[in-house]
């Protein structure tokens, strides 16, 4: 069994389904993220599993033992979950220390001492400990509550869009540094977002979310180079969708050429299909084989160039370049395609 285990959850909000049938698991010391655009259930899900909401029907169960079973289930208090809030929720009149040790109550003097140390020397709070939270930063206080939410010693770990209110640059870099702090404290973490970067930073396993359902649970990389639907290539990350023919020999026909994908692949008649490609998975040539197509537009970034082609079809390409590319917009070029970066969708 593993060590978070949700199983056939669903919930009801009057009329309105918000989860339907939710089942993921994370062992030990994983960290889980639940990715999709707001209003698909993310936080009521976060919330069933900290004992806050009532789940309709489903289980739900962290160590092999239940937390929600046959429609009863423990007391949010007994569940011995951490919780990390989009808006922190630190108690503004106490200080660092006593903001971190206030869920210790049970624990020595001298444990306390250690932990709440330890807490402070790794994540980069030492000597902010008499400052209170309206001295402090938007990170450094994103950081007290981890701190006051491990120090505990948490079962597991819930986190509700805990980078929302920081910036963006400061999201990508705190998010590492939170997984490191959690990792080294070998917690079970489940985390709750709408932003791809944060959960692929985050993350040893992703479900994206849409409308109360799960439609991938997944390693990251799963879910980049191997979607099982649309929507999920669609959400993560870049790519053009293209209209093509599958074959019964399992030869794919589109706009970007036509390759063999896997007799298996084969419907027993020719059907349409709709292709993904990943921008990454198209190689740019002045000529040659492969696929032509005039490049409508060339954005710098930097490291990259982001390129949007238009097939004689009228259908539309993203393609990654190198920046030294001379690549000309108006201009024809080559197209060909990596067969991995290319996913097949009915
Ligand atoms: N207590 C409640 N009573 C009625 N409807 C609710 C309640 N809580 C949430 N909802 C509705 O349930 C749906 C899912 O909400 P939820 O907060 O779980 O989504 P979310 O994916 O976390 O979105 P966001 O990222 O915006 O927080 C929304 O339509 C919301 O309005």
């Amino acid at each position: 069994m593993m060590y978070l285990d949700v199983k056939a959850v669903t919930k009801h909000f009057g009329d309105t389904c918000v989860a339907r049938k939710v089942g993921f698991s994370l062992a030990r010391g994983e960290i889980g993220a639940l990715l999709g655009p707001s209003g698909c259930g993310k936080t009521t899900l976060l919330r069933m599993i900290a004992g806050f909401e009532e789940p309709d029907g489903g289980a739900v169960y962290l160590g092999g033992r239940p937390l929600w079973e046959t429609g009863r289930g423990l007391a949010a208090e007994d569940r011995q979950i951490g919780m990390v809030f989009q808006d922190y929720a630190l108690f503004p009149h106490l200080t660092v220390w006593e903001n971190i040790a206030f869920g210790m109550a049970g624990a020595g003097r001298g444990e306390r001492k250690a932990t709440i140390g330890e807490l402070l020397s790794v994540t980069g709070l030492a000597g902010a400990e008499t400052r209170y939270p309206h001295e402090l930063s938007g990170g450094q206080q994103q950081r007290v509550a981890l701190a006051r939410a491990i120090a505990p010693k948490p079962r597991c770990l819930l986190m509700d869009e805990p980078f929302s209110n920081l910036d963006v640059s400061l999201r990508e870099s705190l998010s590492a540094e939170v997984r490191d702090i959690i990792k080294r404290f070998g917690i079970t973490a489940l985390m709750v977002t709408h932003n791809q970067h944060e959960a692929f930073a985050m993350a040893d396993r992703i479900g994206v979310m849409q409308d109360g359902s799960i439609l991938q649970w997944d390693t990251p990389e799963g879910l980049y180079h191997s979607p099982k639907a649309l929507a999920v290539a669609c959400f993560i990350g870049e790519g053009s969708l293209l209209s093509g023919t599958l074959a019964p020999d399992g030869t794919l026909d589109f706009g970007l050429g036509a390759f063999p994908v896997g007799a298996a692949a084969g419907p027993a008649s020719a059907r349409r299909v709709r292709v993904f490609v990943r921008p990454e998975a198209i190689r740019i040539a002045t000529s040659g084989t492969g696929a032509t197509a005039r490049l409508e537009k060339s954005c710098f970034r930097g490291p990259g160039r982001s390129c949007l082609f238009e097939l004689p079809s009228g259908e539309q390409v993203k393609a990654d370049a190198d920046t030294r590319s001379p690549l000309l917009e108006g201009e024809t070029y080559g197209l060909a395609v990596d067969r991995d970066g290319v996913s097949i969708f009915p």
